[in-house]
């Protein structure tokens, strides 16, 4: 049956649809003046005063981008002009009936709100859930109203499907409809179906940092891209998108992530790599060796316990840092010894040394080195100028004095025209000559500081034996000879990223333009407390969202493997959790957290949203058959499924399965870091790289190296079972082998 208000809503939709049009129409209007109006600077370009033009030409322009943007979101959005409505009164005010979609429209003459943006604080008690008395903050207010009801509907293509009022006790139809959606090997926007506590840490304190420890699949990614658009959404005054950073773990994540902004109004923000970032901001080429191979070698080896002396760990670690701090303050003081020459031009001293040490090594001292370099450098400039002219004044008095005296006083008239003659000749000398050293008394001054070259620097500091020594007393020789030979070989890896920027930031500065007021960081898990900090300390900033996961730490061996260190690191964060997943099914989460439970890190079990599906299947097969895959792949399909991934443990057993189903001719493609995302085929995918991705069906395969009960191959299993939304498939000799019991 037709709930009673069909009619009135579809009246609304209506009305939306007609007002966006009308506005359509005018931009449409606007835009061909716009248009008129540059073919028209165009031809005047060539007779008259051509600068007019240009400036019409470009004025016009910016116009017509931005009326070209504004007629594509709203033809974007008139499909979908909103997704829900409240009823609600704010105290003291009138009952309003708010509709509430991706951007907000207002009537142009009577400011009624026809829809109000899902950023706006008043749409935030759409997503706090309650009925009833509310409150809810703007700004640094405190706003008290009542929520009378909330609406959902269901619009396609300009058209009003259904719609239903949501209280507590209600399904909330709109999420379980689009969980139960497809992958389509890239993420959504989630703006109709935010969760209470996702929207809670994507409206927390945007000037504060936030840490959040999120089960797989709890949306952690999915919320980061969603505190982006609202943080510009709130703060876009102050903050051009320019500089916010969102840092990813590679290019195919950037792939996957890449059409959310756009979708939740968010352009031309940074969205890089660590490694990328360092070697941009540092202009260092780097050839970084591959950073999974040491992984892939612990995973083949089955290593469980790392030496007591592991130098990825060591190297990711703040006493890394301290140890570059102590080289920095080396470094320093031999600079600060070439002040220990007096500025002098001529035989007059301009300047003494040991001011500008003060200056170097207390005044400036908040300053890069090299910044104070630079700085002292136009203290010594102003000074010599300054100096110069004084000196010139009272050299060319005392000359006239002393040409006056010998005029007077000489009786002798050869005598006296010898003297005056030799005081002119001197005068004549010294003055263009002291006028010359002027010019030039800073930069020759300056000229002993040399730019430093911090590839070299940082190398020095792993190859010499006597600055080891000197620099690091805490560590024994055998250690101090463990991490020298380490590094006989000129190679970079990541966990050189984080020093190699570490000393430029110390030493040179960041730019401006790689100085972001803003990052977000996905996969934080990843990282080292060094990498953090270095970061922290060269962007003067703490605004960092943090995002990452425990259990999925598989880099553990040179990265963090608990949070207090980053909350102690960032004492002004606020940490959330996050429990529920909303990618997969009760059945697979069931396995997964079979897996989760056998970890140390205590972490508790992950709740999936209530959604069932098909129980994983365990095919047993004693060895990798391409037929049966091809088999498996061709039913999944047949369920309706697209984006299906075969995920096999290391890279080389990857390689080896696509090369065995490219040979039998089944469709199947080896996913790489720089690879594009596709759907057609059935990708196969080393485990680690599957991290942060997710698809329909996921066939995880076994046979050369089963998955041991060590701390990284439970991180990795429970990665890969993590990736599947709908079906899940284990294909082994034995469940043993993906460390289940039973048949
Ligand atoms: N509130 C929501 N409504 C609808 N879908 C959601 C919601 N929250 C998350 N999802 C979906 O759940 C899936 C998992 O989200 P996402 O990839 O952001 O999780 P994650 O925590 O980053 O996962 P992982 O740690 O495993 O990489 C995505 O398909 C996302 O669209």
């Amino acid at each position: 049956m037709q709930h009673p208000d069909f009619p009135k809503e579809v009246e609304r939709l209506t009305y939306t649809k007609e007002y966006m049009d009308e506005l359509l129409e005018a931009s449409q209007r606007d835009l061909r003046a716009v248009q008129e109006k540059i073919k028209e600077s165009m031809a005047n370009l060539e007779y008259i005063d051509s600068s007019d033009s240009y400036i019409n030409i470009l004025t016009n322009s910016r116009f017509f981008e931005l009326a070209l943007n504004q007629k594509e979101s709203l033809e974007a959005v008139r499909k979908k002009p909103y997704f829900a409505r409240i009823h609600f009164q704010r105290t003291g005010e009138n009952q309003e009936l708010l509709y509430i979609g991706k951007t907000s429209l207002f009537h142009n003459e009577t400011f009624e709100p026809i829809i109000v943006d899902w950023r706006s604080p008043v749409a935030n008690v759409y997503y706090d859930g309650r009925l009833g008395d509310i409150t809810y903050p703007v700004r640094d207010e405190v706003f008290t109203g009542h929520l009378f009801s909330k609406r959902q509907y269901k619009i396609e293509d300009g058209e009003l499907l259904s719609f239903q009022d949501v209280d507590l006790t209600t399904n909330d139809d709109l999420l379980q409809e689009a969980l139960t959606g497809k992958a389509d090997v890239r993420l959504t926007e989630i703006v109709a179906t935010i969760q209470k506590e996702q929207n809670e840490i994507i409206r927390a304190h945007l000037k504060q940092p936030i840490l959040v420890q999120g089960a797989a699949g709890s949306g952690k990614t999915t919320i980061a891209l969603h505190r982006i658009s609202y943080f510009l959404y709130t703060m876009g005054e102050h903050f051009n998108p320019e500089q916010l950073m969102i840092l990813a773990p590679n290019k195919l994540f950037i792939d996957y992530i890449g059409d959310v902004l756009p979708e939740l109004g968010v352009e031309r923000i940074c969205q890089t790599t660590y490694a990328e970032y360092v070697q941009n901001a540092t202009g260092l080429k780097l050839k970084l060796q591959n950073s999974n191979d040491q992984l892939e070698t612990i995973v083949e080896e089955g290593i469980d316990v790392l030496p007591a002396f592991n130098i990825p760990q060591i190297k990711g670690s703040l006493f890394f840092k301290e140890l570059l701090d102590r080289y920095i303050k080396r470094v320093e003081q031999e600079l600060a010894e070439l002040f220990d020459e007096d500025v002098f031009i001529e035989k007059y001293r301009i300047m003494r040394g040991s001011h500008l040490k003060r200056l170097f090594l207390e005044e400036f001292a908040y300053m890069p080195i090299e910044k104070r370099i630079e700085r002292i450098k136009k203290v010594v400039q102003t000074e010599v100028k300054r100096k110069a002219k004084s000196v010139l004044s009272s050299l060319n008095a005392r000359y006239e004095e002393m040409i006056g005296k010998a005029l007077s006083g000489l009786r002798d008239p050869d005598k006296r025209r010898a003297t005056v003659v030799k005081f002119i000749d001197e005068r004549d000398e010294r003055i263009p000559k002291i006028q010359a050293e002027s010019k030039s008394a800073a930069s020759l001054y300056m000229k002993r500081f040399e730019k430093v070259k911090i590839k070299q620097l940082y190398r020095k500091l792993l190859t010499d034996r006597f600055l080891l020594q000197e620099l690091s007393p805490e560590w024994t020789l055998e250690q101090q000879e463990r991490f020298l030979q380490a590094h006989l070989k000129e190679k970079w890896v990541l966990e050189d990223l984080a020093a190699l920027y570490y000393l430029h930031a110390k030493i040179k500065g960041i730019s401006d333009q790689w100085k972001m007021r803003v990052v977000f960081i996905d996969e934080v898990q990843d990282y080292s407390l060094f990498q953090l900090a270095a970061l922290q300390e060269g962007l003067e900033t703490d605004m960092f969202t943090m995002v990452g996961d425990l259990a999925q730490g598989i880099h553990g061996y040179r990265s963090l493997t608990e949070w207090e260190s980053v909350l102690k690191l960032f004492p002004r964060a606020n940490y959330f959790t996050l429990q529920k997943s909303y990618r997969t099914t009760i059945e697979i989460m069931n396995v997964a957290n079979k897996i989760l439970s056998k970890m140390d890190e205590n972490l508790p079990l992950v709740e999936p949203v209530v959604r069932h599906g098909q129980e994983p299947t365990f095919v047993q097969s004693e060895k990798f058959d391409t037929a049966a895959i091809s088999t498996l792949y061709e039913s999944i399909k047949q369920h309706g499924h697209q984006s299906i991934a075969l995920i096999c443990k290391t890279t080389s057993e990857a390689e080896h399965y696509t090369k065995l189903l490219v040979e039998a001719e089944v469709p199947a493609e080896m996913l790489s870091e720089e690879s594009a995302l596709g759907r057609s085929k059935l990708l196969v995918v080393p485990s680690h790289l599957a991290k942060g991705l997710e698809f329909d069906a996921v066939i995880l395969a076994a046979f050369d190296l089963p998955y041991f009960d060590t701390t990284i191959d439970r991180k990795l299993l429970y990665v890969a079972l993590t990736r599947a939304m709908h079906e899940l498939y284990l294909v082994g000799p034995s469940l043993e082998t993906f460390l289940l019991e039973g048949k």
